[in-house]
């Protein structure tokens, strides 16, 4: 057989394997949060954006909420401006909301929309705060502490969501959202999604990390997990940091009628597609 034949026996093959999956998430809508941990390099941010163009173009609605973190703590450390976090949220004064909003809804947000549209997709770069999508309120932590401009989801309004999905449009939300008084509030990108694929009822929600997905006591990776599992794994200490809002945030998200969560690693090349189209999975696979 020539090369040529060789390899497009090979595509038939893959795309043979993935139909059964593509029919099923047909017209469904899938959340992508994109972490700050998970953009990595530029080759990352390509094979990213090329999973989402090629979700839509399969019939999927795909719905990417990004962070940055990470981002956002390198240009406080080159203005001068120190970070603090209490159980892993940024202590947001109002010199820092206004640096959390320049680089999240500012260079983050239009670097993801830039790498979708070279891959052939058209996104839409947008924050809670365009068509009040998303509100915040104050959050209130019941040690009294005061996190200044943090914020946690109140209501979600979907209408600028309803009409963007299905156009072949791509949404890219960055976590900010107005509050109380029209000040802007900065919102974990975990608990942002969260809300997002709760009020649209998504079939997925996908979390793109820096690991393979929760990992057990020896540091192996566990494919499946029922809601029910979390709370004991989280007190005998197996869960711990970042992962906690990750997999709190999967227990709220299915209680609103998420079908499944997925915890992976979003360095892995394909990682998306590797999720939703084959039969391995890549991840933690959450469900209720
Ligand atoms: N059981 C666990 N399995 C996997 N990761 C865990 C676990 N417990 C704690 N973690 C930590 O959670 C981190 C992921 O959370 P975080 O750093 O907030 O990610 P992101 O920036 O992608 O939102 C991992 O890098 C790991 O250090
Ligand atoms: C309140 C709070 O902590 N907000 C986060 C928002 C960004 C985020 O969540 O980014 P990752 O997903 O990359 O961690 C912050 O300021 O870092």
């Amino acid at each position: 057989m020539t090369d040529s034949a060789e390899s497009a026996l090979a595509s038939a093959r893959i795309l043979m394997q993935a139909l059964p999956h593509m029919l099923r998430y047909d017209e469904a809508i899938v959340v992508v949060k994109y972490g700050g941990h998970a953009m990595g390099d530029d080759e990352v941010a390509r094979n990213f954006s090329r999973d989402m163009v090629l979700l839509e173009q399969s019939g999927v609605n795909p719905v990417v909420v990004h962070g940055g973190g990470p981002q956002i703590g390198s240009m406080l450390k080159r203005l001068g401006v120190e970070s603090r976090f209490a159980d892993g949220l940024r202590v947001t004064d109002g010199e820092t909301m206004g640096i959390v909003e320049m680089v999240l809804a500012g260079s983050i947000n239009k670097q993801i929309v830039g790498y979708i549209n070279s891959e052939g997709g058209r996104a839409i770069g947008l924050t809670g705060k365009d068509g009040r999508m998303l509100t915040a309120k104050k959050l209130e932590r019941p040690d009294g502490v005061d996190l200044g401009y943090v914020g946690e989801p109140d209501k979600v309004d979907t209408t600028v969501l309803d009409q963007v999905l299905g156009r072949e449009l791509i949404p890219v939300l960055a976590p900010v959202a107005q509050g109380p008084g029209g000040a802007s509030f900065n919102i974990n990108a975990d608990t942002f999604a969260g809300a997002i694929a709760g009020a649209l009822g998504a079939k997925r929600l996908l979390f793109l990390t820096d690991v393979p997905g929760v990992l057990d006591k020896n540091k192996e990776l566990i494919r499946e997990l029922k809601v029910s599992d979390i709370p004991g794994l989280i007190a005998d200490g197996t869960i711990t940091g970042g992962m906690i809002p990750k997999v709190e945030t999967c227990m709220y998200a299915i209680e609103r009628g998420v079908e499944g969560v997925v915890i992976l690693d979003g360095k892995l090349p394909h990682a998306v597609l590797i999720e939703l189209l084959t039969d391995h999975g890549a991840g933690t696979l959450i469900t209720r």
